[in-house]
Order: structure tokens, then C-alpha cells, then sequence
């Protein structure tokens, strides 16, 4: 009954080969002098069922990289430059009837406050319903169709008659993500966007949806990107990580490497201090000092500078590029990078960068 990995992969498909890749992707939001690169330059490859985290404050762009991954960018939102493509195949090329495709079959989101996303004078079974009817060839029949969807609520853990036949009001706001969460693996994509999945759930459920998710992954071999501002359902969840910050990225590797001891953004280093969570006891917490800059006044140089407690002249009057270290672990920061470079002014007595044991870096 469930997709394996296996029966994702294409007849002719190299395993090995990204299944995502977006190359220096830039959105804007409006022309001219008011307008806002809430995306800018932006890189990353997702692979074959992994689970990718995009990760940072509000306003710094994670949404809207998210709808660009699906074209599905808000008006007066567009994709300025760059490039994303899905098995090799750019989807911001592709026309439009083939898009609309993609999504749903291999491509599925669940947008961040999903719990209002059903409509409420129909029950969840018709609107499944709904959507079956719509993708006449993904199952043999309807009758499939609904199996695979009471096999999807029993591994969100929900009982699939009562869920069936219920309108959403009668759902709680956790069970109401969860049923979101099965929707969009009704189609059985190979890839799905979640925002903010464990956001507006209280603790209990928070915990529930990341063990789903977990569950989710190793059952049906589904490659996930998720949405978050919370770091520490990151460390749990996620097997990769980008972190973004006023539209751009700032680091991205590893879950063991942005989370081990290695070299770390300045930002990142803040946030991973600043963010109390379900999975943190929160005695660490430090808040980071001042605000992600508006995107239409940005300071020059490296957006952090003015709450980075490290920086330097260089930091405020140059944009740091992303540099990456021999295992891709990219960092975009002028003091980080020049100890990866081996340059003495950047490395302590020890030969480290600055930063190793560094706590709270942000003022
Ligand atoms: N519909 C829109 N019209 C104009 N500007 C927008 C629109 N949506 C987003 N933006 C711009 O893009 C920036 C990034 O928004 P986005 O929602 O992608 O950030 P985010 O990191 O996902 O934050 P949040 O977690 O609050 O959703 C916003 O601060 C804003 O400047």
C-alpha cells in the first residue's frame, strides 16, 4: 500500500542526483524604489528522502523560499532570478499547465496556519474526495484512494471514520494539522513543503507532529523540507539545515555541524541561544538584540553586522560571500571564514577559528 524510496525514484532516474535544486534563486515583492528581495541569491540541493530545514527569524524569507520551491510565489511576488529544478527539470521554465502537475502529484505543501485550510461546510471525506476525483490516474480507484488516505490518518495517528466524516470545526487545532499533514501526502509525493508544522501547537502536539513526522519519513521514504523558526525541533527532526537570514542564506550543513562544535554563523550560534522550545528546558535562553532589518532598508554590508557582537568594518561595508569548507558546510560571515582560510589574524593561539567555543555571539 505505502510508496517505498523505491518506487519514487523514476525508471532512469540516477539515485544520486538531487532531487531539489534551487541555484541563486532571487523573489522580489513589487518594482522599482519601494521594492523587497525577500529572497536573494539564494543555493541549496535537497536529496532523495531527506528532511531539509529552512531555518530563521520571522520576516527573513523561509515562506517565501518555500512557495517559490512549488511556484506557487504570492502576487505581487516573483521569481526575479535563478532557478529551481525538480529532477533536473527547471519547474520556473516549465509551462504553466505542467506545473499545476507537478503539484499534488510530486510536489505538495502545507501551508503555515493550515489548520484554517479546509473548507468548513464540507466534511474531510468529501473534500478527499474532491481531490481523488480531480487526479483520476493516481489510484486505480476511488475506493484505493480513500484506503491510502485512512492508512495516511492512521500513521498521523487520528481515528479515519470519525475524521471521515467530521467538519473541521469539530476538529482540535492539533488534530486539524495533522489531517493537513495526510492531505498533502494523499497524492503520494515525493517531496513535501511543511511551514511551521509545530508552530501554533501547544507542547503536547508539537511533540506529537515531530514524532509523526518522523514516523511519516521512515514509512513512506517522503523527502520533507520544513519551515521553521525553532531550532531545536531542527536538531530533532532534520537531517540538513539552511539557515536564512533578511532574505539571504547564512549557513547551511549538517545537522551535526551547525549543532556540533563546529564553526557556526554568528546568527545561527544567537538563535540556537535564543530560542526557547518543547525540547529545551529554556535556561540558556538568550534573546538576540535588536530586529531582522527591513528588507527595503537594509544596512550595507553583512545584514547581521548591527547585532553581531563580532563585527567589524569590513562587516559594515562588505557583504560576506558564502564560502564552504572542504564537506560543504557553507558559512557566510568575514570573520568565521577568514579562520577557514587559514588566515592568522582569524585564528586563535590553538590554530581555531574564534568562534569554536563561543556562546551568544550576538549582542
Ligand atoms: N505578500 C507580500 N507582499 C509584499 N512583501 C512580502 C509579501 N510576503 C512577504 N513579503 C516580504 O518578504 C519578507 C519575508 O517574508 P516571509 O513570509 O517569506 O518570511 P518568513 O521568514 O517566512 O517569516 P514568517 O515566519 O513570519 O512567515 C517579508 O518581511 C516582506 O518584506
Amino acid at each position: 500500500m505505502t510508496a517505498t524510496l523505491t518506487d519514487r525514484r523514476r525508471a532512469g532516474d540516477d539515485p544520486s542526483a538531487p532531487l531539489l535544486e534551487v541555484d541563486d534563486l532571487t523573489v522580489a515583492f513589487g518594482d522599482g524604489p519601494g521594492s523587497v528581495r525577500a529572497v536573494e541569491n539564494v543555493s541549496l540541493s535537497v536529496g532523495t528522502g531527506e528532511i531539509y530545514a529552512l531555518v530563521g527569524e520571522s520576516g527573513c524569507g523561509k515562506s517565501t523560499l518555500g512557495y517559490s520551491l512549488l511556484g506557487i510565489v504570492p502576487p505581487p511576488g516573483r521569481i526575479a532570478g535563478g532557478d529551481v529544478r525538480f529532477r533536473g527539470r527547471s519547474t520556473t521554465a516549465m509551462p504553466k499547465n505542467e506545473l499545476n502537475g507537478l503539484r499534488g502529484s510530486e510536489l505538495s505543501m502545507v501551508f503555515q496556519g493550515a489548520m484554517n485550510a479546509f473548507n468548513p461546510v464540507l466534511t474531510i471525506g468529501t473534500q478527499v474526495e474532491h481531490i481523488l476525483a480531480a487526479h483520476p490516474g493516481r489510484f486505480s480507484s476511488d475506493e484505493e484512494g480513500k484506503a491510502y488516505f485512512e492508512h495516511l490518518l492512521e500513521l498521523v495517528q487520528l481515528p479515519p471514520e470519525r475524521i471521515w466524516k467530521s467538519f473541521e470545526s469539530q476538529l482540535s487545532g492539533g488534530m486539524k494539522q495533522r489531517v493537513a499533514i495526510a492531505v498533502a501526502l494523499l497524492l503520494k509525493p515525493s517531496l513535501v513543503v511543511l511551514d511551521e508544522p509545530t508552530t501554533a501547537l501547544d507542547v503536547l502536539n508539537q511533540r506529537l507532529v515531530i514524532d509523526i513526522l518522523k514516523e511519516l519519513h521512515r514509512e513512506l521514504g517522503v523527502t520533507i523540507i520544513f519551515v521553521t523558526h525553532d531550532l531545536a525541533v531542527v536538531a530533532e527532526l532534520a537531517t540538513r539545515v539552511a539557515v536564512m537570514y533578511a532574505g539571504r542564506l547564512v549557513e547551511s550543513g549538517t545537522v551535526d555541524e551547525i549543532f556540533g562544535a563546529g564553526r557556526r554563523h554568528p546568527y545561527v550560534e544567537a538563535l540556537i541561544n535564543a530560542i526557547p522550545s518543547v525540547l529545551d528546558s529554556g535556561l540558556r535562553v538568550k534573546p538576540i538584540g535588536g530586529s531582522v532589518p527591513n528588507l527595503a532598508r537594509l544596512p550595507q554590508g553583512c545584514r547581521f553586522a548591527p547585532r553581531c557582537s563580532l563585527a567589524e568594518d569590513l562587516c559594515r561595508s562588505t557583504e560576506p560571500p558564502l564560502v564552504g569548507d572542504a564537506v560543504g558546510h557553507l558559512v557566510s560571515c568575514h570573520v568565521v571564514n577568514r579562520g577557514l582560510d587559514g588566515d592568522a589574524a582569524g585564528a586563535d593561539s590553538n590554530g581555531t577559528a574564534p568562534h569554536a567555543d563561543r556562546e551568544g555571539a550576538a549582542s
